[in-house]
């Protein structure tokens, strides 16, 4: 161990939320599947059909509503929230243990859970909201994803209309137009963060240690 490993930091909470299509799952996939980025997914359990690409416990637990409602009163989600008509919630206790041993966890929820999150821990969270370049190019994206029917693509669309105006609650903006540089841009926010003097829970003993070292020298 490295005198300055020894410094320690609390995990935090990085949400991505957007508008449906405006490219939020693609931009949390990139940082997980980024080798230099070391952080965990919080995988939600949703009342939805999963779509043809997505894999049970890995992209989402999909549950039954009757299941979902005995986690959310027995207080076993974190946050919990109905989105475009099913239900979504962030399973308690991985969150805490992952917070608890230092690692930083990534959420895709909407706003609604964002605000719950802000209410029990603010300080902690830093969220991100992805907006898309243009109407039309949101709406492009959300066909070409080809993975729901035209009346769930229109309710997310109408959906938009409420998600869009809560970019005012979040710490960062994205307008996710080039996914490269977005993706730069988001890599960059969490790097800064964990930088972040108020999250190194050691860092006092470790400039101690420094200044003693320095003593020693004279
Ligand atoms: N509050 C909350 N929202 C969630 C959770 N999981 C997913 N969501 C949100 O639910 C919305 C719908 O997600 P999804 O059905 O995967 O559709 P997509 O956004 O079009 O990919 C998105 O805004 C997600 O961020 C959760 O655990 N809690
Ligand atoms: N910057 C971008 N430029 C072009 N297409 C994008 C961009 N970001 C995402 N997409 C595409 O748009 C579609 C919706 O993205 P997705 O990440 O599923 O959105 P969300 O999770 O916000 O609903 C996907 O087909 C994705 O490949």
């Amino acid at each position: 161990m490295t005198a300055s490993s020894s410094i320690g930091r609390r995990g935090l909470m990085l949400v991505v939320s957007s508008p449906s299509g405006a490219g939020k799952t693609t931009l949390t996939r990139s940082l997980l599947d980024d080798p230099e980025v070391e952080v965990d997914l919080s995988v939600s359990v949703t009342t939805r059909t999963r779509r043809p690409s997505e894999v049970d416990g890995v992209h989402y637990h999909f549950i039954p509503t009757r299941q979902f409602e005995a986690m959310r009163e027995s207080g076993q989600l974190l946050e919990s929230a109905e989105v475009h008509g099913n239900f979504y919630g962030t399973p308690r206790e991985p969150v805490e243990r992952a917070l608890a041993e230092g690692r930083d966890v990534l959420f895709d929820i909407d706003w609604q859970g964002t605000m719950q999150l802000y209410e029990s821990a603010r300080a902690d969270v830093v969220s991100v909201f992805v907006l898309p370049p243009a109407i039309a190019e949101l709406k492009s994206r959300l066909e070409r994803r080809a993975q729901d029917s035209s009346e769930v693509i229109s309710r997310r669309l109408e959906n938009a209309r409420v998600e869009i105006p809560q970019w005012s609650k979040y710490d960062y903006i994205l307008v996710n137009e080039d996914l490269d540089r977005s993706y730069t841009t988001l890599k960059a926010i969490l790097f800064a963060e964990r930088a972040r003097r108020d999250r190194m829970a050691g860092l006092a003993v470790f400039v101690d240690g420094l200044m003693s070292d320095l003593e020693a020298l004279k």
